[in-house]
């Protein structure tokens, strides 16, 4: 690929105007909209606004004036992204949080129905979070278990005691994507349910939670949704399973009636159950600016944008030498790619030197988020460029580039 060549995809790139309504950095090239997603130019002016006139102005009115039903409200934004009904969705708390909720719900349902089934199943190597808060889970109801194992022995590991699979739907660190259809079937046929982390996914790639047919799902709003830092996250619960599993973090806005202020507690109908304390509406505005970008963007281009923006950085690694271990296949995969280097952490420092920004995962993963909606084809052939003289000419080895940053 030449750069004539990108900027020619990119003359013919019906994506190429949203690139403009984000904050694009001077001499910048973002490759990390799969960690922390680029900032929307409409949210300095929308949070601005939420901040001087709904908080500063109206003050505890906004509660009336929108801020109540910011929840559900996001929620149904976030629906079509991800195959859901808006009244599958509700925005509310962390990830991490959002998956506490549902494991232990899950468990607590699964019990119910059968006393045996009290195993939760998932990945070794899953994100962290996943599998320290699926050990706080089961922690939580009496006799209930962890199973970690291997992508390989998954399927073995599904049976009688099985009560929840919990996957994450795109690897964070390889970008493998999961069949989610084949695996929801795999854990419903072994009598389970299936609950997905789509942190990587919302926004990243087509997500048919519906007709894959799957029972519950969590994800991420700072990630390909643009929520910002910290931003509120979302959980998904299909319509079947809405009245029959309870919220373990009972909290007076999951209550059906929170101003009715009684001692017991009565969860709240359908998704708002699923809220525990006051929301952050701060956030939940940020996420809302951000969500509107999506509004009338058509998945099967993002799709395609990725995969493009995925081959032209893929020709720039394997010609640096570096190892990919992102599947080739573009529906086994994800919309980021990663490599594997003995120096990963040296090149991704070099890198950012030079203005582009990916990032490492230990031990030896160099990753770079391909976000359709904020790069263009010639963002990738430069950072591609980039890449291959700093590993060809051995830049990375400067002694700056080898000193650890906490967060990496
Ligand atoms: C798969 C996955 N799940 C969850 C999280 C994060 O959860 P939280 O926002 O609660 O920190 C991340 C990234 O941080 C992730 O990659
Ligand atoms: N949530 C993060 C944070 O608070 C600081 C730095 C990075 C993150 C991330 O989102 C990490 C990300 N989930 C990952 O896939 O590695």
């Amino acid at each position: 690929m030449t750069l004539e060549e990108a900027l020619a995809l990119d003359a013919a790139d019906p994506l190429a105007p949203c690139r403009d309504r984000f904050v694009q950095g001077e001499g910048l090239i973002y490759l990390d909209g799969n960690s922390l997603g680029q900032l929307p130019r409409a949210t300095i002016e929308a949070t601005g606004e939420l901040v001087r006139v709904a908080w500063g102005e109206q003050l505890i009115r906004s509660w009336n004036e929108g801020w109540i039903d910011a929840p559900a409200r996001v929620g149904a934004m976030i629906a079509p992204l991800i195959g859901a009904e808006a009244d599958e969705v509700i925005v509310a708390d962390s990830t991490s949080v959002n998956l506490y909720k549902l494991i232990v719900a899950a468990l607590r349902q699964a019990q119910q129905r059968d006393p045996a089934r009290k195993v939760v199943v998932s990945e070794a190597g899953n994100f962290p979070t996943d599998l320290h808060i699926a050990e706080g889970a089961v922690a939580a109801v009496a006799g209930a278990e962890l199973r970690v194992v291997e992508r390989g022995a998954l399927a073995d590991a599904l049976g009688a005691d099985t009560a929840l699979l919990l996957l994450t739907h795109v690897h964070y660190k390889t970008a493998e994507r999961f069949d989610m259809a084949g695996w929801t079937k795999a854990a419903q046929d072994a009598g389970a349910l299936v609950c997905w982390d789509l942190s990587h996914s919302a926004g990243a790639v087509g997500v048919d939670l519906n007709a894959a047919g799957a029972d519950l799902a969590v994800g991420c709003g700072y990630k390909y949704l643009n929520g910002g830092p910290g931003a509120p996250a979302f959980l998904y619960v299909a319509k079947r399973w809405q009245d029959l599993l309870h919220n373990p973090l009972s909290g007076w806005m999951g209550h059906a009636e929170p101003f009715g202020f009684a001692d017991g507690y009565a969860a709240a109908a359908g998704m708002k159950r699923w809220l525990t304390g006051t929301p952050s509406v701060l956030g939940l505005g940020a996420l809302e600016s951000g969500l509107a970008l999506w509004d009338g963007i058509d998945m099967a281009q993002v799709t395609a944008k990725s995969a493009a923006l995925w081959d032209i950085f893929h020709a720039a690694g394997t010609a640096a030498g570096l190892e990919c271990v992102t599947p080739q296949d573009p529906v086994k995969r994800g919309s980021h790619i990663s490599f594997r280097h003995a120096h990963a952490y040296e090149i991704v420092q070099a890198l950012i030197a030079r203005g582009v920004i990916g990032d490492f995962r230990d031990p030896d993963i160099l990753r770079f988020g391909l976000t359709p909606l904020t790069l263009s084809h010639a963002d990738i052939w430069s950072a591609g460029q980039m890449l291959i003289e700093i590993v060809e000419s051995g830049e990375y080895r400067r002694p700056e580039f080898a000193v650890r940053n906490a967060v990496t």
